[in-house]
């Protein structure tokens, strides 16, 4: 069963054509490295909108049936960074210790780890998780808190992912 992987970059200037999209290429790439199932990316990018990424969303969720959608960007303090809203508005559950460890490792890197409100959620059968707009943050974030996506998405009965334990070691207490 093919995983699919939603990507979603939030960013104004990226949309604007202003700079290449370097994050959800980051993020595609951090999952090839990743997985040894079979997974195909869906790719988006919007503005940094509220309604636009909410839609984005839940376009990947119900309509492409994401087991995971992963978004870049908008996590921050400013005036339109609302990537952390548009996820909670659109998700059934929060799953606050994704930001909390993402946060905590980021601090390993910048001391501006804490400006990013990043976090994560389920709707329906889709895992959530945001990551901020850096292309550098994408792989310092996703390898503090991919251990875990495997067996959260066994627990949302999602397909069976299975990585390359040299490059991430995903852990399933039950097997
Ligand atoms: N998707 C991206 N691709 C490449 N670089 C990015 C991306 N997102 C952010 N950056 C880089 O990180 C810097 C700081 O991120 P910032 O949060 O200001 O970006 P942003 O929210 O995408 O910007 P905006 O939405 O205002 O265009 C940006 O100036 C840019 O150099
Ligand atoms: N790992 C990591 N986390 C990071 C950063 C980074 O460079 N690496 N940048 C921080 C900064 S400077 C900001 S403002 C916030 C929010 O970024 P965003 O608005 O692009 O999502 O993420 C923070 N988290």
């Amino acid at each position: 069963m093919t995983t699919k992987i939603g990507i979603l970059t939030v960013s104004d200037r990226a949309s604007r054509g202003q700079y290449d999209d370097l994050s959800g290429p980051a993020i595609e790439d951090t999952l090839k490295a990743y997985l040894t199932s079979d997974w195909q990316p869906v790719y988006r990018l919007v503005e940094d909108e509220q309604p636009l990424i909410e839609q984005a969303l839940c376009e990947l969720a119900d309509n492409e049936q994401c087991s995971l959608i992963i978004t870049t960007g908008g996590t921050g303090p400013a005036k339109r960074d609302v990537t952390p809203e548009a996820t909670e508005a659109v998700c059934d559950k929060m799953m606050p210790g994704f930001g909390e460890l993402m946060r905590q490792e980021s601090l390993k890197y910048v001391p501006t780890a804490i400006l990013s409100r990043q976090t994560a959620g389920l709707r329906n059968k889709s895992l959530i998780i945001n990551l901020p707009g850096k292309p550098k943050a994408i792989r310092q974030c996703l390898d503090a808190v991919f251990p875990a996506v495997p067996y959260c998405i066994d627990l949302l009965e999602g397909p069976f992912i299975t990585c390359d334990e040299s490059v991430i070691k995903v852990f399933r207490p039950k097997s």
